[in-house]
């Protein structure tokens, strides 16, 4: 299968238990809750998304023939040497493309792959860190997990709605946009009384990196 990749980029890890974490970026192009596109956002089925996820033309980014040309594009977007080599697979809907060769391509060259995902879609196996991060008026295809990440807050979907859900992580992620600040205090005040939730501040916004 060839990839649809909107950009690869070395940056840190600015969300939930990684945050601070070199990585390398691969975030596919294409989401199946989002066209992408501004004149459709108000009636997709996830409205708030901060990412431009359209189309193969961001830096590093470009059609892929298969899973050895992408795993090769990555190592060599990786800074640093051969230990703690960090990928984090996005989007877009990044399970929407990532199979098994691209796992064991990545695998081979001593990656360890995070994915974050709207939990929508079921993941293939070898995943070494699964962040799910559910979005209202969805259906999740996954129930467990690494880590779990709640944009907060979302009216349909409380936090207590995941109190089923196996994750050995919980955090509130404030919605960004217009109302930010509010969010980050809604948030900090629901860790306060449920403290099997924490706080994830992007701090790739708040530094002002990507
Ligand atoms: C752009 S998404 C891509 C991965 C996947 N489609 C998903 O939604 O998890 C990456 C992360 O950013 C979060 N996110 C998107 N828009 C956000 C916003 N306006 N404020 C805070 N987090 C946001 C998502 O919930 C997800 O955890
Ligand atoms: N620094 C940084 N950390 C991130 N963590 C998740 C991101 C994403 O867009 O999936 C992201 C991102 O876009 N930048
Ligand atoms: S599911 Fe993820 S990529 Fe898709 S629109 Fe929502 S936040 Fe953006
Ligand atoms: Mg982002």
């Amino acid at each position: 299968m060839s990839y649809a990749v909107k950009e690869i980029f070395a940056t840190l890890q600015g969300e939930g238990a990684q945050a601070g974490r070199a990585a390398v970026f691969c975030r596919f192009a294409g989401c199946n809750l989002w066209s992408g596109r501004e004149e459709d956002r108000a009636a997709a089925a996830c409205r708030f998304c901060d990412t431009d996820f359209v189309g193969l033309d961001g830096p590093g980014g470009g059609r892929f023939a298969d899973a050895a040309a992408l795993a090769g594009a990555i190592l060599r977007a990786w800074p640093g040497g051969a230990a703690r080599r960090f990928v984090v697979v996005t989007g877009g809907e990044p399970l929407l493309q990532l199979d098994a060769p691209l796992i064991d391509a990545l695998h081979a060259e001593g990656f360890e792959i995070a994915v974050e995902s709207n939990g929508t879609v079921a993941p293939p196996p070898g995943i070494d860190w699964l962040c799910v991060s559910p979005k209202a008026g969805t259906t999740l295809a996954v129930r467990g997990g690494q880590e779990l990440k709640l944009v907060y807050p979302q009216p349909g979907l409380p936090p207590e709605a995941l109190d089923g859900l196996e994750f050995g992580h919980r955090f509130l992620q404030p919605m960004d946009g217009p109302e930010r600040e509010a969010n980050t205090g809604a948030a900090m005040r629901y860790c306060l009384e449920h403290p099997e939730w924490r706080l994830s501040v992007q701090v790739h916004k708040l530094v002002g990196f990507a």
